[in-house]
C-alpha cells in the first residue's frame, strides 16, 4: 500500500497534453497530479475519449507533455532528450497494449529475449531471463511458437513476460484485457493480481471493474481530469463512478 513518506517511483504534477490547433484543439489531458509509490497498483478507468491512453503514454514518455512534469524516481523525464528518453523507455518502463504489439516475425522467446537485450543485458542473461519468465508465465512449452500460434491469453502472457524481461520500474499497461475472450481475461487477471502480490508498480488503464478491483488505489478520469475514487468513496465505486460513467 502506499504510504505518504515514500518517495514515488511515479510522479506527475500539473500534467497537461493538447492534440490538435485552433477550432479542432484537444484538451486530451488537463492538470494531472498522481504519485504511484513503490509495489503499488493503480487504476485508472473512465469512458471513451476521456484521456486515459494520452496520460499513459506521458507517464512513460512515449509521448511529451504540452506543460508539467513527469519524474521517475525524482528524475524529471518530460524535458530529457529524445536520446536519454529512448534509453528509459527500454531500461526503466515497460508497456502492456490491448492488442499486444509482439514482433510477429519472433517466436515467443525472442520476443522477450529481444526486450532484455535492448535493456543492455547479455546475450546469456537475456536468454535466462527469458526463459525464467516464459516458464513462470506457463509458456515454457510455447517458448519457440509465433504469436500467430498462440491464443489471445498466450500472447499477452508473452506481452507481460516481455514487460518484464527488463525489470522495470513501473508496468503501465493500456486495457491489457480489452482483446481476449472471458477465459483469457480471468486468466491475465490472475497474472495481474500475482504482479501485484511480486511487489511490481503497475499503472492499468482498463474498462473491467475486475481488473481495478486489484488495485491498492482507483482513479476515473473524465474529459481529462483525474479523480482519486479511493479518496471519495473509501474504495469503493460510489456516486463518482456512476457520474463518470464507469457502470458502462
Ligand atoms: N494524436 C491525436 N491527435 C488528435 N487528437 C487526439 C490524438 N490522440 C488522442 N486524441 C484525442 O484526445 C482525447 C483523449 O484520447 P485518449 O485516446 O487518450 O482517450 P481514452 O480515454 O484512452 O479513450 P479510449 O478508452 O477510447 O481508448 C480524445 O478526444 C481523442 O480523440
Amino acid at each position: 500500500m502506499s504510504n505518504a513518506a515514500d518517495t514515488p517511483v511515479l510522479s506527475a504534477r500539473g500534467l497537461r497534453k493538447e492534440h490538435g490547433k485552433g477550432e479542432g484543439l484537444v484538451r486530451a489531458v488537463d492538470g494531472v497530479d498522481l504519485d504511484v509509490s513503490a509495489g503499488e497498483t493503480v487504476a485508472i478507468m473512465g469512458p471513451s475519449g476521456c484521456g486515459k491512453s494520452t496520460l499513459l503514454h506521458l507517464l512513460g514518455g512515449l509521448d511529451r507533455p504540452s506543460a508539467g512534469e513527469v519524474s521517475l524516481n525524482s528524475r524529471r523525464i518530460d524535458n530529457i532528450s529524445e536520446k536519454a528518453l529512448a534509453r528509459m523507455r527500454r531500461t526503466d518502463v515497460s508497456y502492456v497494449f490491448q492488442s499486444f504489439h509482439l514482433m510477429e516475425e519472433l517466436s515467443a522467446m525472442e520476443n522477450v529475449e529481444l526486450a532484455a537485450l535492448l535493456a543492455g543485458r547479455s546475450p546469456r542473461v537475456a536468454r535466462r531471463r527469458a526463459e525464467e519468465l516464459l516458464d513462470q508465465l506457463g509458456l515454457a512449452g510455447r517458448a519457440r511458437f509465433l504469436p500467430s500460434a498462440l491464443s489471445g491469453g498466450q500472447r499477452q502472457r508473452v506481452a507481460v513476460a516481455r514487460a518484464l524481461s527488463n525489470e522495470p520500474l513501473v508496468v503501465l499497461a493500456d486495457e491489457p484485457t480489452g482483446n481476449l475472450d472471458s477465459d483469457a481475461t480471468l486468466d491475465v487477471l490472475q497474472l495481474f493480481k500475482d504482479l501485484h502480490e511480486s511487489g511490481q508498480t503497475l499503472v492499468i488503464v482498463t474498462h473491467d471493474a475486475r481488473i481495478a478491483a486489484t488495485a491498492d488505489r482507483k482513479f476515473s478520469m473524465r474529459d481529462g481530469v483525474l479523480v482519486d475514487e479511493t479518496l471519495l468513496t473509501g474504495g469503493t465505486t460510489g456516486q463518482l463512478g456512476a457520474l463518470v460513467g464507469l457502470e458502462d
